[in-house]
């Protein structure tokens, strides 16, 4: 594992160099009370200072111990924390869409992430911000994201790290242990956790993005679906008239 004081510095530099370079006024992220987000908030703030970064806490029928993991977080760093209720919104859309064509429990799931990417984005022009996405090396190899929700963003200061590099860095920059230390949690059904849910533990994905020997189950099992989510990691294929 790389030296998180090293990497802190480093990502600060890019995050600013990437802010300037844009013309944007700062930042603003999600703090959704898990440690990526805390993580991205922190080294925001370190790049930009606590004036440019605005995080947004943004509850779609989350549990309440996100809440207070969010405030605890956005407290200790010092960040300011805007609090969106997306709950209604959710709500109403479902009322929407549901008489026309009920989404799948998957697609109704990744409703959630999609309005948050809405709101960071009105957020962030309305400041003249840019949106700072949380994802790690981990979740962009494996596709483990929601497409246009959490994956829509500007910069992914998060983007080269494993998570126990994110972790080392969690306790570096004074992220809370109960943040540091819960599982991780997309948070977008009751109970849920990456880990769970991928049949994948971060350690065995922090080993392969390491280009470390991991079993073979896993491997397959991380190399499908890197495969059927390279989609994610590209723009959209455009038809050139001519070339096909
Ligand atoms: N080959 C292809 N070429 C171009 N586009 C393709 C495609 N295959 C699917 N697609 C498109 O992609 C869509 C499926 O992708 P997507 O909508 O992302 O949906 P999907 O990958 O099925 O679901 C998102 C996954 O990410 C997880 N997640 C979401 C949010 C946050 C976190 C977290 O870690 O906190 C995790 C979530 O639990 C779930 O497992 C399809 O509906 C289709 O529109
Ligand atoms: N309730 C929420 N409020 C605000 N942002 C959220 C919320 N839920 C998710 N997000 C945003 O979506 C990102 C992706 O979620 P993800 O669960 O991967 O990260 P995390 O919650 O920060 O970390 P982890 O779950 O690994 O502890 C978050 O980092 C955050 O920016
Ligand atoms: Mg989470």
């Amino acid at each position: 594992m790389r030296d998180a004081r090293k990497l802190i510095d480093a990502i600060e530099k890019w995050m600013s160099q990437i802010i300037s370079a844009s013309g944007a006024g700062g930042a603003v992220v999600g703090l959704s009370g898990g440690i990526d987000s805390a993580v991205a908030a922190a080294l925001l703030k370190g790049a930009l200072g606590t004036e440019r970064v605005i995080t947004v806490y943004m509850p779609c029928h989350s549990i309440p111990l996100d809440g207070e993991h969010a405030r605890l977080t956005a407290e200790a760093l010092g960040v300011k924390m805007l609090t969106v209720d997306l709950s209604e919104t959710f709500d109403v859309y479902r009322r929407t869409i549901d008489p026309v064509m009920e989404p799948s429990t998957l697609a109704a799931a990744n409703i959630k992430p999609r309005l948050r990417m809405i709101t960071a984005y009105s957020i962030a022009q309305t400041l003249g911000y840019l949106v700072c996405g949380t994802g790690n090396k981990d979740e962009l190899t494996v596709g483990y994201f929601t497409k246009y929700g959490d994956g829509g963003s500007d910069f992914m200061p998060l983007a080269d790290l494993t998570k126990a590099e994110v972790r080392a860095i969690a306790r570096e920059v004074g992220v809370p242990p109960p943040v540091v230390e819960k599982p991780p949690s997309a948070g977008l059904w009751e109970g849920q956790t990456d880990e769970q849910e991928m049949g994948l533990s971060y350690e065995v994905l922090d080993a392969y993005v390491s280009g470390q020997p991991v079993d073979e189950k896993s491997r397959r099992e991380i190399e499908r679906r890197r495969r059927i989510s390279e989609h994610k990691r590209k723009m959209p294929p455009i038809c050139v008239i001519g070339a096909v």
